[in-house]
């Protein structure tokens, strides 16, 4: 099965190393698959990985999002009324891992009189992939069969909003299993004793919610951040990225200078693709909004 990133072995965690040697905060673009439609999210996919996306969160229609807010509820149901479902996000996916093979070999067959076939598959995705679901579709294909499931098709992460506490272990057990690393929420009301529980099984990075409430785009990013994030990393070496409401260069300028690893982006994202007169269009505004903020970005 072709890889779907540029190394099996790229994941969460080993990404935040090398963009904290290179002194550099993590893009984290989030959108939802199969809105406008499976194709358009495999070109947003690249798209969004040529703009530098460091890890991309893709998120798996869900009939009831309850952390989510309108721009992502609007998403999901677009999704869901197109048909979109597991199995096709998967094949999608597979698809764009088989196209980078394609890609690899056409390359090959052209040029092989003067390159040795460096046996590497070009990926057309360089970054990882955190699949983003609630924990209903998880259980519905039974946990080790989804962990195998994504494995083998190159997700590297796993972002799971709704997982009860008491199942967290168990999951998070079966995610390493498959070497896929289950990110975990802390948020602005989170006691310190849970906070500390949360950053200590967390893996790949830590996901320090910005505000209370729902996803989307906010106005401004509250102060409050900063202090969480000073919280967070006296009791972790672990990498800390920052979601909620980040929607603009300057949200992402001020939470990566409270010492944010990582901002994460989602509604904004969504909006522009979901919501535009047609997919290209959709897609141009997306180039346009991650590049503005992958320059915001030390
Ligand atoms: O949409 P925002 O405000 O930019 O926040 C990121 C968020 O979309 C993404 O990480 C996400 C999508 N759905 C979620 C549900 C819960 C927590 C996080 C999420």
């Amino acid at each position: 099965m072709a890889a779907l990133t540029a190394s099996p072995t790229v994941g969460l965690a080993e990404t935040f190393t090398r963009l904290k040697k290179q002194g550099k905060v993590a893009l984290i673009p989030y959108i939802t698959a199969g809105d406008p439609d499976l194709s358009t999210t495999a070109e947003a996919l690249k798209l969004l990985d040529s703009c530098g996306s460091d890890i991309i969160e893709l998120g798996v229609p869900y009939s009831d999002p309850l952390a989510d807010g309108p721009v992502i509820q609007a998403a999901a149901t677009r999704s869901l009324a197109r048909g979109t479902n597991f199995n096709a996000i998967l094949s999608m996916l597979k698809e764009v891992g088989a196209n980078a093979l394609c890609i690899y070999f056409s390359f090959c067959a052209s040029k092989c009189s003067h390159y040795a076939f460096a046996g590497q598959v070009v990926p057309q995705i360089s970054c990882p992939i955190a699949l983003f679901t609630y924990y209903n579709p998880i259980l519905k294909r039974g946990v080790d069969n989804f962990m195998s499931t994504v494995r083998d098709i190159g997700i590297r992460g796993l972002v799971v909003p709704d997982v009860p506490l008491e199942e967290t272990e168990s999951l998070q057990k079966e995610a390493m299993k498959n070497k896929i690393e289950l990110v975990l929420f802390t948020t602005p009301t989170t006691p310190t004793d849970r906070m500390k529980a949360i950053v200590e099984a967390s893996e790949g990075f830590v996901y320090l919610v910005s505000s209370i409430g729902v996803t989307g785009a906010r106005a401004s990013i509250s102060g409050h951040v900063q202090t969480l994030l000073r919280e967070i990393k006296e009791s972790t070496t672990k990498p800390v990225a920052v979601g909620f409401g980040i929607s603009k260069p300057e949200h992402v300028q001020q939470v990566a200078g409270w010492g944010a690893d990582g901002v994460i982006v989602g509604s904004a994202m969504v909006k522009l693709l979901g919501e535009a007169q047609s997919p290209e269009e959709g897609l141009k505004e997306l180039e346009k909004f991650a590049k503005s903020l992958k320059s915001a970005l030390p």
